[in-house]
């Protein structure tokens, strides 16, 4: 029996603009004992089959299965045997945060929990913060205790929405050695990320959302050699100058710009130009303040993605 199992997933949302199909035909299993990565631009979808497979969202059509149990009808089986990080750091203000994991072992009838909740509180760098208020801890610690939170009734399967977006180095380390050390132990993790490097060091497979479609499905390995993996990453720290924003907008299809390294951008430009790439088939995608994920389309041919050209090759 799969840990996960999405089968033909779709979701609708009435919007001002119409109906927006945010999932569209979604289905792929997730093996016990697995650590599953789920990628994709802003928007691909990740969040929405996230809040389905929670139970915070229904599916348009399709359904959503925990371990044999159907979220929809079976939600309180399926539930319990899910722990859910959310991206939101939403919490009650006024308990403590050993309160706000007691609470939380409450709601899922598990007594006599404080052994746990300790090791919890010791492994997430938060024994010190246990008699602390929620409002008086940093995002960075709250992060930490909705780890804890979804971790406190023992679930075999883990669910990560974007855990270390906007955290520190240090953090995500901690958190990482701690969810890979539950793996180890035989717990199903599913994440989602923006980070490649992340899916990429963590995860055995990983599936690509975009614009609501399953549009890569492989073991990591095979996604990060694959001719039809067109994604390249590469850091960047430096801002953006004016005049390479003027060009870059040229395109029409870069979505955002953060912080980039114009050197390296361009540098990366004059690899897809020698690769016979018109510049204006390239599409930059925000992926977080330091990485930046590049498409490249190719018009003569279709309209269909090509292989990225390797960074190696640029002149520095
Ligand atoms: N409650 C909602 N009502 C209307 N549209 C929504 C709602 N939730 C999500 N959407 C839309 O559905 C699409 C998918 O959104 P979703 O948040 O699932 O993407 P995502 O892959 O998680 O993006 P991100 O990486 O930015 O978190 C987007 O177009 C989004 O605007």
């Amino acid at each position: 029996m799969p840990a996960i199992s999405f089968q033909s997933v779709s979701k609708t949302f009435a919007s001002p603009r119409g109906p927006l199909q945010a999932l569209d035909g979604v289905s792929f299993d997730i093996q016990q004992g697995e650590f599953f990565g789920l990628l994709g631009p802003n928007g691909a979808g990740k969040t929405t089959l996230i809040s389905i497979l929670a139970g915070l969202a229904r599916p348009t059509s399709g359904k959503a299965m925990v371990l044999g149990s159907d979220v929809q009808s079976d939600y309180r089986q399926a539930r319990r045997k899910l722990g859910v990080v959310p991206q939101e750091l939403v919490f009650d203000p006024f308990f403590t945060v050993r309160e706000a994991l007691r609470i939380q072992s409450g709601y899922f009838g598990v007594k006599n929990n404080d052994a746990w909740i300790d090791e919890l509180l010791e492994s997430l760098g938060l024994a010190d913060k246990a008699s602390s208020n929620m409002r008086q801890l940093s995002g960075g610690m709250k992060r930490r205790v909705l780890v804890a939170q979804a971790l406190v009734h023992k679930p075999p399967v883990i669910v990560l929405d974007e855990p270390t977006a906007g955290v520190d180095v240090e953090l995500r380390q901690t958190l990482w050695q701690f969810i890979a050390k539950l793996n180890k132990q035989g717990h199903t993790v599913l994440l989602t990320t923006h980070y490649l490097e992340e899916a990429e060091a963590l995860c055995s497979r990983i599936a690509m959302l975009k614009a609501g479609r399953v549009v890569a499905l492989e073991r990591t390995s095979e996604l990060l050699k694959s001719a039809s993996s067109n994604v390249l990453r590469f850091k960047i720290d430096s801002p953006l100058p004016a005049e390479f924003e003027g060009k870059a907008r040229v395109t029409g299809r870069i979505v955002q710009l953060p912080a980039h390294d114009a050197h390296e951008i361009e540098r990366y430009l004059a690899v897809i130009r020698q690769a016979g790439l018109r510049v204006e088939d390239v599409e930059i995608r925000k992926a977080d303040l330091e990485d930046v994920f590049i498409d490249v389309m190719s018009a003569d041919r279709g309209g269909k993605a090509v292989a990225a050209p390797s960074l190696e090759a640029a002149p520095s």
